[in-house]
């Protein structure tokens, strides 16, 4: 007998740019025992660089690749952790509302060193507070999808995967 924790999945983490869906996913699935999706990394590997995507291609380009790789994530058997912006589809929030969903939550203070030197193309004009504009526009999307909610402002990445692991824990 394993004594991994049993999560349900796929398992969906949710949240803004900073908040930890790719560690904290990373961590849950290798403590689940669970395929670990990243669905910012899978784009990545199958059609380049993303800041190249959006400087080459535009956004809207980017949001339709984005679409096909999270629609394909989301009928695996997997922790997936999406992009910031994955929730601004319509059709991904209608997957959403059938999955368990996490958003990760962080405040402006706790997220300042996290986004030191990542390759950010939406805050790469605008930094701090662009990134606020974009986590206030997209508030009611994260809440409208999300089953748990917890801010990782001041909390380890452990007791992160705790909260899930106790919260969907005994479902597979
Ligand atoms: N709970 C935490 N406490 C402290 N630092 C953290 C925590 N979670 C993640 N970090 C750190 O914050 C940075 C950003 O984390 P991560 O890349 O997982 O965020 P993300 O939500 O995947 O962001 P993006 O949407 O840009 O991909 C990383 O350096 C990571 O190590
Ligand atoms: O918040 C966003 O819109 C984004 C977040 C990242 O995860 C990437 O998906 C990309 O940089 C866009
Ligand atoms: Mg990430």
């Amino acid at each position: 007998m394993s004594d991994q924790p049993r999560i349900g999945l796929p398992l969906v983490l949710v949240g803004p740019m900073g908040a930890g869906k790719s560690r904290v996913g990373q961590r849950l699935a290798a403590t689940a025992g669970a395929p670990f999706i990243d669905t910012d990394a899978r784009i990545a590997e199958r059609y380049g660089a993303i800041d190249e995507i959006f400087a080459r291609e535009g956004e809207e380009y980017f949001r339709v690749i984005e679409r096909e790789v999270v629609a394909e994530a989301l009928r695996e058997e997997a922790v997936v952790s999406l992009g910031g912006g994955a929730v601004l589809h319509d059709d991904t929030r209608d997957d959403l509302a059938r999955l368990a969903v996490v958003w990760l939550q962080v405040s402006r203070e706790a997220v300042a060193p996290r986004l030191a030197g990542g390759n950010r193309p939406l805050i790469a004009d605008g930094g701090l507070d662009r990134w606020s504009a974009i986590l206030e526009a997209r508030r009611p999307l994260y809440a409208a999808v999300a089953d748990l909610t917890i801010d990782t402002s001041r909390r380890s990445v452990g007791r992160i995967v705790d909260d899930i692991t106790e919260r969907f824990g005994g479902e597979r």
